[in-house]
């Protein structure tokens, strides 16, 4: 199943340069972990924003929500899932559906 996800990361001021570095490490490892698995499909930073539109490929809700839940930026993050289906009038796509 595949879910377009808007994540929108607002640190808080009173963190630590060197806390906030630290998490956003830990972060980045988290994210390629995923990505070299397939789960992670798309990482695409929003223009002008400290936000990103990523595409996840998952069995289930469940499942996207524990991958999520466990961010190491999930504390300081808005996050906006949306589902996707296929559409009757796709020709192709860059990223292929189950
Ligand atoms: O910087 C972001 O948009 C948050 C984030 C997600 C994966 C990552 O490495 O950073």
């Amino acid at each position: 199943m595949l879910y377009l996800v808007r994540m929108d990361v607002k640190l808080p001021a009173t963190l630590a340069p060197a806390e906030a570095d630290a998490i956003k490490a830990r972060e980045k490892a988290y994210s390629q972990g995923l990505q070299r698995e397939g789960r992670w499909r798309h990482l695409w930073r929003v223009v002008g924003e400290y936000a990103n539109y990523s595409v996840f490929d998952v069995e289930s809700n469940d499942e996207l929500h524990t991958l999520l839940s466990q961010l190491p930026l999930f504390p300081y993050m808005q996050i906006q899932v949306t589902p996707l289906a296929q559409h009757p009038s796709a020709i192709a796509s860059a990223i292929t559906a189950n």
